[in-house]
């Protein structure tokens, strides 16, 4: 099934998307990319991607299968109802905005319209990405067959029926690659203070955090085997983990992470 998409944003994550989309065989002809800005667009229209500044460039006849917007959640309002007329003409709507609920789409668009809230991760740049979607009830199999055909060329995806899990969706997997980047940028930062020098411990955290992640993916066991594997009795692991595991300190901390990504969504919707 070939699918003609609208990107309504080219930042970040609009770029992530584009890049896998283009990698997957969507061809990029039946792309058009609107956003304001001309550096943002560059990309884009390098890939063969058609790109335009603004929606009231766009040709009356033209239509597309889907839109999906990519912008920040605060100007979310004023940027949809200039592309009323693709959903007249029956584009499904996908929108990757934190917080933004699916009824902002439908007080825009109207209650006829198919609309499909998608919360993706950066990792998509390389197909890496987790996606979780939920959509209302104008919804059809073959939206849904459009949406996963997108979101499976960038990454793993799931889908929800109740949209009140999208905030902590996005408190945990949306906003997760910064929890994990952190990690590795701490655990440089400990290396160094051990007595490494900067580019081995910089090589040594991300390798192990990519091993590791790679080994709980592909492993059957469950992780807390999987960190027992690694945990010889009265070893050095053991002493390690004494400090992160003690208090429960790393998974208060995690909690205390993901509720206040998940309340920051909520307050944003
Ligand atoms: N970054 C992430 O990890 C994730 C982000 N999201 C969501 O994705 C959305 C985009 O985030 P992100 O890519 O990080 O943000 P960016 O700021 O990088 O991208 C937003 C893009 O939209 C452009 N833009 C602004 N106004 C318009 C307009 N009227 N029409 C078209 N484009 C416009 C911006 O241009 P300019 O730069 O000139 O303002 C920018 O290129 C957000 O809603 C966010 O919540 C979801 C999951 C993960
Ligand atoms: O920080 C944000 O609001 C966006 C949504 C998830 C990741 N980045």
């Amino acid at each position: 099934m070939t699918v003609s998409i609208t990107l309504v944003g080219c930042g970040n994550m609009g770029r992530a998307m584009l890049g896998g989309w283009i990698e997957q065989n969507v061809k990029p002809n039946d792309i058009l990319v609107v956003d304001p800005s001309v550096d943002n667009l560059e990309i884009a229209g390098k890939s063969g991607c058609r790109t335009l500044t603004s929606p009231l460039l766009i040709e009356e006849g033209y239509q597309s299968d889907v839109i999906v917007f990519a912008v920040k959640p605060q100007v979310m309002t004023d940027v949809i109802p200039a592309y009323q007329a693709l959903i007249d003409k029956g584009a499904l709507v996908i929108s990757i905005a934190a917080g933004t609920r699916i009824s902002v789409f439908e007080e825009s668009f109207g209650e006829d319209a198919a609309i499909i809230r998608t919360m993706p991760n950066t990792p998509a740049a390389i197909r890496r990405g987790m996606l979780v979607s939920v959509g209302n009830s104008k919804v059809t199999d073959h939206h849904r067959k459009i949406c996963d055909i997108l979101m499976n060329a960038i990454g793993t995806t799931a889908w929800v029926e109740e949209e009140g899990l999208m905030d902590a969706v996005t408190g945990l997997s949306g906003s997760g690659p910064a929890y994990v980047f952190h990690m590795i940028e701490a655990m440089i930062a400990a290396g160094v203070s051990a007595g490494l020098p900067e580019d081995l411990a910089r090589t040594l955290a991300k390798t192990t955090v990519s091993g590791a992640a790679e080994l709980a993916i592909s492993s059957a066991e469950p992780v807390d085997v999987l960190r027992k594997n690694v945990t010889s009795p009265n070893g050095t692991t053991a002493a390690g983990l004494a400090v992160l595991m003690g208090g429960n300190a790393l998974t208060d901390l995690m909690t205390r992470t993901v509720a206040a990504a998940t309340e920051r969504s909520r307050e944003l919707g």
